[in-house]
């Protein structure tokens, strides 16, 4: 038995707060089927608020006041007698992480179809299209939208997972895919110009579009953001172009390591995970279900501090699970444990695990004080969020990316 599935630990208190305010609120948007969320003709600002039924719950409207003492409407046991019943973390192990809410494999398998299809066209993963389905990265984002019906929202969400994912494989981490940490601050510095468009003198500009139209990962970007404008307010585009900026900056951090051939210290790596974390990908989540937590709530500084939390503790799921897929040279917690505190494997994911669930326990923590203070966006959100860990969790588990059939 591996450590992340051999010890078990009860859902704390804290939790099952949590729980019964916000956790529950996916489970009630599920029920909504398709007609609810996954369609296209619906605004994204009016389904967010129908979806939760704010109207008969006496909130303080759509979330464009700081959270605050309050403005809370949702009441714990009105939550739970509205929305369904409380999630219960999986009892099996000692991550302390919940379990996907949904698994529809059909659904799962029409996006990464898709996908594929996609991949194709725009030329990522090029003669790698068997392994690429073999990831279900479509299936990825099924199990952690799982109030989402719509394959194409989940399409656009999958696309914009998998360009990132091809420039990590093929601009960072992959030697062999041409990966080169001497360029990586050069080749990023270009593709964020497509992700935020860099604005040219004409008699250049032609240069530029030239570059980026024989870049697959360009094109990847390209297609994948357009795709997401088709659902995305401007402020959660702006969120995404922000996050792009933070990630990019944190592979060319990984890339000095490599280059001065240094493993970081553990704190430094933290730090790295921090901004490599699996924000991006899940700060989406309302602009799949089709509300929007306002900006101003989102990037209120104790929103971003449990968001950051709950991204970096997913981004540890991907260490404790990635780490024998990865080339020796590559960086996980795991690893810079071993190295810094001289741990036997067992012990390092030992450590993570112990790392894992406290982030994941100060996560609780916070967003059952921004569940209980803020508008019924930021609650919902924040059940996503959960949700979207949950999803996140049951992939890892079950990728053919990590998990190879001998
Ligand atoms: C979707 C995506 C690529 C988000 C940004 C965070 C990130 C780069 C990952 C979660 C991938 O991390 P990592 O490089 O460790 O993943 P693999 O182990 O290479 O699959």
């Amino acid at each position: 038995m591996s450590v992340i599935s051999d010890m078990r630990g009860a859902p704390p208190r804290d939790l099952r707060a949590l729980l019964s305010g916000l956790g529950s609120s996916s489970l009630g948007t599920s029920g909504l089927g398709t007609s609810g969320l996954g369609t296209s003709g619906l605004g994204t600002s009016g389904l967010g608020t129908s979806g939760l039924g704010t109207s008969g719950l006496g909130t303080s409207g759509l979330g464009t006041s700081r959270p605050g003492p309050g403005s809370a409407g949702l009441g714990m046991s009105a939550a739970r007698a509205f929305l369904g019943p409380l999630i219960e973390p999986p009892r099996d192990d000692q991550l302390f992480c919940p379990d996907a809410i949904r698994d529809d494999p059909v659904l799962g398998d029409r996006v990464d179809d898709q996908l594929v299809a996609w991949a194709k066209k725009v030329g990522i993963y090029p003669g790698r299209h068997d392994k690429l389905r073999s990831y279900g990265f479509g299936r990825f984002m099924m199990l952690a939208h799982p109030a989402v019906n719509d394959p194409d929202r989940l399409l656009m969400a999958t696309k914009c997972l998998v360009a990132e994912w091809a420039a990590d494989d093929y601009y960072v981490d992959e030697v062999e895919l041409g990966a080169d940490p001497a360029v990586v601050g050069s080749r990023l510095a270009r593709l964020i110009s497509v992700v935020d468009p860099a604005q040219m003198v004409p008699r250049y500009a032609t240069d530029m579009d030239e570059y980026h139209r024989l870049q697959p990962i360009s094109e990847a970007f390209r297609t994948a953001m357009e795709h997401l404008a088709a659902y995305a307010s401007t402020a959660q585009l702006g969120r995404f172009q922000h996050q792009m900026a933070i990630l990019f900056l944190a592979w060319t951090q990984e890339a000095d390591w490599h280059v001065n051939r240094r493993t970081p210290p553990v704190w430094e790596y933290l730090v790295q995970r921090h901004l490599n974390s699996y924000l991006p990908p899940m700060i989406l989540v309302d602009v799949l279900a089709g509300y929007e937590l306002s900006a101003h709530e989102f990037y209120h500084p104790d929103v971003r501090r449990a968001l950051t939390t709950a991204g970096n503790a997913a981004v540890l799921v991907n260490d404790l699970h990635s780490g024998p897929a990865e080339s020796d040279t590559d960086f996980n917690l795991p690893r810079v444990l071993a190295v810094n505190e001289n741990l036997s494997h067992r012990e390092a994911m030992a450590r993570t695990v112990e790392i894992h669930n406290e982030l994941m326990h100060t996560f609780v923590g916070l967003a059952t004080q921004l569940s209980t203070a803020g508008s019924p966006n930021m609650r919902r959100f924040l059940a996503d969020i959960w949700a979207w860990l949950g999803g996140s969790r049951r992939w890892h588990a079950t990728t053919g990316r990590y998990n190879h059939r001998s």
